[in-house]
């Protein structure tokens, strides 16, 4: 929860109608004595604005705290006023709250033009707990050290689930670890040596001569954490890298110790996990696969709505498949326990499955059947059949389905969403289960109303700073350093609520994240489940919002929304 002063009640009751809403109506001077009191009275009466709504809805603004709050003389407001405030500050500045299962548009998607629906399984259709991230990290960990030998000590390391967060840059060079923007610009406050963040972001700055990343080094050096289950590798990275840092300081500076070989360490362990197969296990997968399935109410999460949502599709007429980079014997016993029947398959047209995306959009590797004779030519898709390997031609060929006419839905930016949009301009979408509890978080009126006043901040930073505009305005400087350090105070703080560490994984302050932007291009739609698509109507045509370029935006928005007079009002 947020953590800021709750805003003094006593204080806030009221403002003098007088005193607080005179300096906006009031013209701005034009005597540079007197510019800065303006600007010091406009920045109070404003606080006070949104200081008393955020009490009217028991919320704090993060950064305020009684001192803040001082200065500002109590009185009476009467209710129209306090109406008048509310509605000009929430229509500027947005607080209508948002469902977590709603489905976020990016480009517009006619559902009556869908005829094929596909599905990828793991984190798609099948959801695990968050016991399975424990799991990982502890099979990891006993990987490292009981096969490549690290430090039995470090048996003692703990997945932390609070630590990281999708979508992380890992610098195999470095060891940091960090979020970065749309631009690949870093965001210098993610970045983490082990578990700590850095301690000179010079050092950051001093590796890219600035914060960019060039794009050969993001792809040389930077491995970047793309699923939910990259999440505790992330975690023993970090965990493993600090253990170094603590025992030994000089093994991480002197290069003793590469944090390229525990990158590679950490992947080798998960393919072991996640592949390593043996005639014991009859191709199940990776031990972790076993473990899941030994104990799939553990591990997976039932959701029924899912099961309806396939029927539904169905007696509708569309085709579906499912098409996956788990083995069959895997998905069959998880998709049994799933839908709670033998029958699962009778859910999809077609089924494949150890299926190397995202190779299989690239290569021409055959179909192969899983039933025997396995090594039977496959030339075209049979009924009830279920296929392994296979390619994205041949794909569209046995199948018959192909371009805008197929929405395929998936978890991974790189395995479910890229190539199939741009090779074959398949419809996509990207299912982040994330969504819902950043959602959760930004409806909180404590969010909302500290991003609002930041908003507000921001407007009076750049009206400020336009004034300033080649005059000398004493005190000036003074007071746009005060407002700077206040809006750093609180972009931080917004920041924190959804990770402490890292932050939101689909915002830096002002930019999408690296992961986000990918969502942005790649994902037609995008939302927290699939089930969330039983809300829709099945020929509903997703409509995005218009896009407004900078140059377009004030008055383009400003119309849509009916707000230019207000926007006049509110200067
Ligand atoms: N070899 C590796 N396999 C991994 C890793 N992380 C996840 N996985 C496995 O991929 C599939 C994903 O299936 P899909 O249904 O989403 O296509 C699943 O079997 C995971 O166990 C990894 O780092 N290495
Ligand atoms: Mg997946």
């Amino acid at each position: 929860m947020l953590s800021a002063a709750r805003l003094s009640t006593h204080r806030l009751k009221a403002f003098p109608c007088s005193r607080f809403f005179s300096a906006h109506t009031r013209p701005r001077p034009t005597d540079s004595e007197s510019i800065v009191p303006y600007l010091r009275a406009k920045y109070d009466e404003r606080l006070a604005q949104h200081a008393m709504l955020a009490r009217r809805s028991g919320a704090s603004i993060l950064s305020l705290d009684a001192e803040n709050l001082n200065h500002l003389p109590p009185t009476d407001l009467n209710s129209s006023t306090v109406a008048r405030i509310q509605s000009d500050i929430e229509e500027m500045f947005g607080f209508g709250s948002t469902s977590p299962k709603d489905v976020f548009i990016n480009n517009e998607l006619d559902l009556a033009r869908v005829e094929t629906y596909g599905f990828d399984y793991d984190y798609t259709l099948a959801n695990y707990t968050d016991q399975l991230s424990y799991t990982i990290y502890e099979m990891l960990r006993n990987i490292l050290v009981d096969h490549f030998h690290y430090p039995k000590v470090l048996k003692n390391l703990q997945f932390d689930s609070n630590f990281a967060i999708r979508g992380l840059h890992f610098d195999i060079k470095n060891g940091w670890l960090m979020k970065i923007d749309n631009f690949a610009n870093i965001q210098l406050s993610t970045v983490h040596v082990g578990r700590e963040p850095i301690k000179d972001t010079n050092d950051v700055i001093e590796q890219h001569r600035g914060v960019h990343i060039s794009p050969d080094y993001l792809q040389k050096n930077m491995y970047q954490l793309n699923d939910l289950f990259s999440i505790p590798q992330a975690c023993l990275l970090s965990d493993v890298l600090q253990y170094f840092k603590d025992s030994n300081a000089e093994y991480v500076k002197d290069l003793k110790f590469h944090p390229r070989y525990l990158a590679d360490d950490v992947q080798r362990a998960s393919n072991i996990l996640h592949q390593w197969s043996s005639l014991e296990n009859r191709g199940i997968g990776g031990q972790l696969h076993q473990t899941v399935l030994s104990d799939m109410s553990k591990f997976l999460t039932k959701d029924s709505a899912i099961v309806e949502y396939l029927q539904g599709l169905r007696s509708k007429g569309k085709k579906t498949f499912l098409l996956t980079n788990s083995s069959f014997q895997y998905i069959d016993q998880g998709m049994k326990y799933l839908t709670s029947s033998p029958d699962w398959r009778d859910l999809f047209d077609w089924v494949i499955v150890s299926a190397r995306k995202p190779e299989f959009y690239r290569t021409e590797r055959p179909f192969r059947r899983t039933s025997e004779p396995t090594w039977n030519l496959v030339n075209k898709f049979e009924p009830g059949e279920v296929y392994e390997g296979g390619n994205l031609k041949d794909f569209s060929k046995y199948s018959g389905c192909s371009g805008s006419k197929v929405l395929y839905f998936g978890d991974h930016v790189f395995s479910d969403l890229i190539d199939p949009a741009q090779q074959q301009g398949w419809k996509t979408g990207a299912i982040i289960r994330e969504l819902s509890s950043e959602i959760y978080t930004r409806n909180t009126p404590d969010y909302r109303h500290t991003l609002s006043w930041l908003l507000r901040l921001e407007r009076l930073l750049n009206e400020a700073q336009a004034i300033d505009n080649g005059r000398h305005v004493p005190g000036l400087d003074k007071l746009l350093d005060s407002w700077r350090g206040e809006r750093r105070q609180i972009r931080e703080q917004l920041k924190r609520v959804f990770n402490k560490a890292f932050g939101s994984v689909f915002r830096t302050h002002h930019n999408p994240t690296f992961f986000a932007n990918k969502i942005r291009k790649f994902a037609d739609i995008y939302t927290s489940s699939v089930e969330n698509m039983r809300n829709y109507p099945i020929d509903y045509c997703f409509y995005p919002d218009r896009s407004y370029l900078p140059h377009e935006r004030s008055i383009e928005t400003l119309v849509d929304s009916g707000r230019v007079h207000q926007e006049r009002m509110l200067k």
